[in-house]
């Protein structure tokens, strides 16, 4: 579990925020699995907005194109975001993200995201819970434009809003690493490999640092 912080600046969540105060939003329950229908309430940016499709696009692009996102979830393919809003009263109680992810390629769900849009004082409740590896829960209110990654595979839930309004977008990836201790170790690896890199470029430290490195890639990692 890891957060971006600052994933988004402040003009950009101004632009968001203005486009997705004009957008139309319907019902989530509409793209709720089996598994989810009957805990989910809340309200889904209609992608046959153009004004939600710019917000997704925008979005997407930050986040696949963040050098944490990308030495730490290792993505192989990023499914298009999700906005959802939760007026007062609305909520997404327990549930786990659909582990295979239709579309165009199909994908496996490996690590969810929420990109948060409203500031914590806009709204009352309204906390992302995720169930982590340990069993002790973390909660989340981050400061908009902060993201927050946890593996798909945990149970996680959004707290009912009881004032005001939550703006988020969420997106689930496949990881070239399904093995989320794997996918830990290598993000490690390469953090130290670029370090060595850094200090150290042109020396037998540097080509050991490599050598490991693209052979764990070779060994673990999905093309
Ligand atoms: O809005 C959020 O922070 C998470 C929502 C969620 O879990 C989902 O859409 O699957
Ligand atoms: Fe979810």
């Amino acid at each position: 579990m890891f957060i971006i912080p600052d994933l988004l600046d402040t003009a950009q969540l101004r632009e968001i925020r203005t486009l997705l105060a004009e957008a139309r939003f319907s019902d989530g329950r509409q793209t709720a699995g089996p598994g989810s229908r009957n805990v989910k309430n809340n309200l889904q940016g209609d992608p046959s907005d153009e004004r939600i499709q710019q917000v997704q696009r925008q979005v997407h692009e930050r986040l696949t194109g963040h050098p944490q996102y990308r030495i730490l979830a290792v993505p192989r393919i990023v499914r298009p975001m999700t906005i959802n809003r939760y007026d007062e009263g609305m909520f997404y109680g327990d549930h786990m993200d659909h582990p295979l992810l239709a579309g165009d390629p199909p994908a496996r769900g490996d690590v969810s995201t929420t990109v948060f849009f409203s500031a914590p004082d806009e709204y009352e409740g309204g906390e992302l819970v995720v169930n982590s590896q340990s069993g002790e829960p973390r909660t989340f209110k981050l400061p908009p434009g902060h993201a927050v990654c946890y593996p798909a595979g945990t149970l996680h839930r959004v707290n009912p809003v009881t004032r005001g309004s939550r703006l988020a977008a969420v997106t689930v990836a496949e990881s070239r690493i399904q093995d989320v201790t794997r996918r830990e170790l290598f993000s490690d690896v390469s953090q130290i490999t670029r370090w060595v890199q850094d200090v150290a470029a042109d020396t037998p430290q540097e080509r050991l640092a490599n050598k490991v490195y693209n052979n764990l890639m070779r060994l673990w990692c999905q093309p």
